[in-house]
This record gives C-alpha cells, sequence and structure tokens, in this order.
C-alpha cells in the first residue's frame, strides 16, 4: 500500500490548522514535516514549537525531516514535540549509527536521507537497524523544485537491496513529485510518497490528495 505524505512547507503557514485538517480529511497517511537549519541547508523552517503546537490537533503519523547538523542535539526536543519518525540526514551525522541509536531508544521509528548526489553505500551498514530511507530527489532546502531524474535508477537498485537482504525497510522519495510522475516513482521502488508544492499549491488540496491516494492504489 502506498502512503501519503504532504509537506507542510508548502502550506499556509497563517492557517496551519487548516491546512494540515484538509489533507487529514482527504486521506492522507503521513504528515511530513521539514526542519530546516539555515546552516545544512540554505532555508530556515519549523522548529520544536511548531510540532508540540500541531500535535493535539492532528492524529497523522508526524513524520520530521530534519535538515539540521548535529541533529543529536535536537531529536529529544523533537521527540517529545511528538515525532513519530525521525530522519535525519547521511550527510549531516558524524555517527550515524549512534545517532539512529539514540532515536530508536525513544521508541520511535528512526530513517536516514540521502541527498541525490550522496550514493547507496552510505547506508549500507546501518540498513538492517533503520525503518525507512528518504531518497532526496531535489537538492534539500525548498519546496516546489524539479524531480531530478538519476533519482529513479537509485531507487531501483535500493529496492533491489532491500528485496535481496528480505528487510522490512520503508523507501520515501522526496522533492519534486507531482501527479505526473508519481506513477514512475512508485514503479521504481518508493512506496512512501513525500508532496508539498503538488498538493498545497494545487487549486483544489482535496482533491490532489484523494489523485495521489487513488493513483498510489492503482498500482
Ligand atoms: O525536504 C524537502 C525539501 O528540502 C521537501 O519535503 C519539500 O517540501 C518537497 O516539496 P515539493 O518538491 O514536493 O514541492
Ligand atoms: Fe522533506
Amino acid at each position: 500500500m502506498i502512503k501519503l505524505a504532504p509537506s507542510i512547507l508548502s502550506a499556509d503557514f497563517s492557517n496551519l490548522y487548516c491546512d494540515i485538517n484538509l489533507v487529514e480529511q482527504s486521506g492522507a497517511d503521513y504528515l511530513h514535516i521539514d526542519v530546516m537549519d539555515g546552516h545544512f541547508v540554505p532555508n530556515i523552517t519549523i522548529g520544536p514549537l511548531v510540532v508540540e503546537a500541531i500535535r493535539p490537533k492532528s492524529k497523522l503519523v508526524f513524520d520530521v525531516h530534519l535538515m539540521i547538523e548535529n541533529p543529536d542535539m535536537y531529536i529529544p526536543q523533537f521527540v517529545k514535540a511528538g515525532a513519530d519518525i525521525i530522519t535525519v540526514h547521511a550527510e549531516a551525522c558524524k555517527h550515524l549509527s549512534r545517532t539512529i541509536q539514540l532515536i530508536k531508544s525513544f521508541g520511535i521509528k528512526a530513517a536516514v536521507a540521502l541527498n541525490p548526489a550522496t550514493p547507496l553505500n552510505a547506508i549500507e551498514y546501518v540498513l538492517d537497524d533503520i525503518d525507512m530511507v528518504l531518497i532526496m530527489s531535489v537538492n534539500p532546502g525548498f519546496g516546489g523544485q524539479n524531480f531530478i531524474n538519476s533519482t529513479l535508477p537509485k531507487l531501483r537498485k535500493l529496492k533491489e537491496i532491500i528485496s535481496d537482504k528480505d528487510l522490512k525497510v520503508d523507501i520515501q522519495v522526496d522533492g519534486g513529485i507531482n501527479l505526473n510522475n508519481v506513477k514512475e516513482v512508485v514503479e521504481a521502488g518508493a512506496n512512501i510518497i513525500v508532496a508539498g508544492s503538488a498538493i498545497y499549491g494545487s487549486d483544489n488540496i482535496e482533491e490532489a490528495v484523494k489523485e495521489f491516494k487513488r493513483i498510489g492504489a492503482s498500482l
């Protein structure tokens, strides 16, 4: 079953509760929350206080994508704020295995993200320990960028590695996914789709969520 994770990076921040509620009522599975620190990526977004404020307003799985340096310092705060899944970037972790252990010590799911230019072997020795791999299909930092096509062979390869090892690791893809290319992304191996501008930039947010879900269910 394909899961949909709308990214609130493209939501209307002055109307955040309504925008979250809209995707939840339309059938979204996760809420993708992009955390940026202005160091790892050239943008600053949401912190733990916002996550804590929206937590009681939604039953969606809170999927927190940390695009920050030194994530170990902030992981406890995001857990306390209500994260269900925390994703860290392999490129931002000095001791990736230790960071994964830290996330899992709180009893939540741990995931590792790879930038478009980072090879899959960056996660080779932690694959058995994580719940999800996030393959970035744009360079992180902003919504509304174009999908990078070299993501597709990377996804196929990852899917093959996970199947060969008989692991239960989700494959999430993030960046530039829309109703025209989602089929290709799923067919290449993704089972969790992040979409920001294709949902929140659409004229009809509810219909966009439903259409993503319809396409996912048809594959
Ligand atoms: O992590 C990021 C960007 O760094 C994403 O989660 C974006 O929010 C996706 O936005 P679209 O590319 O779908 O507009
Ligand atoms: Fe993201």
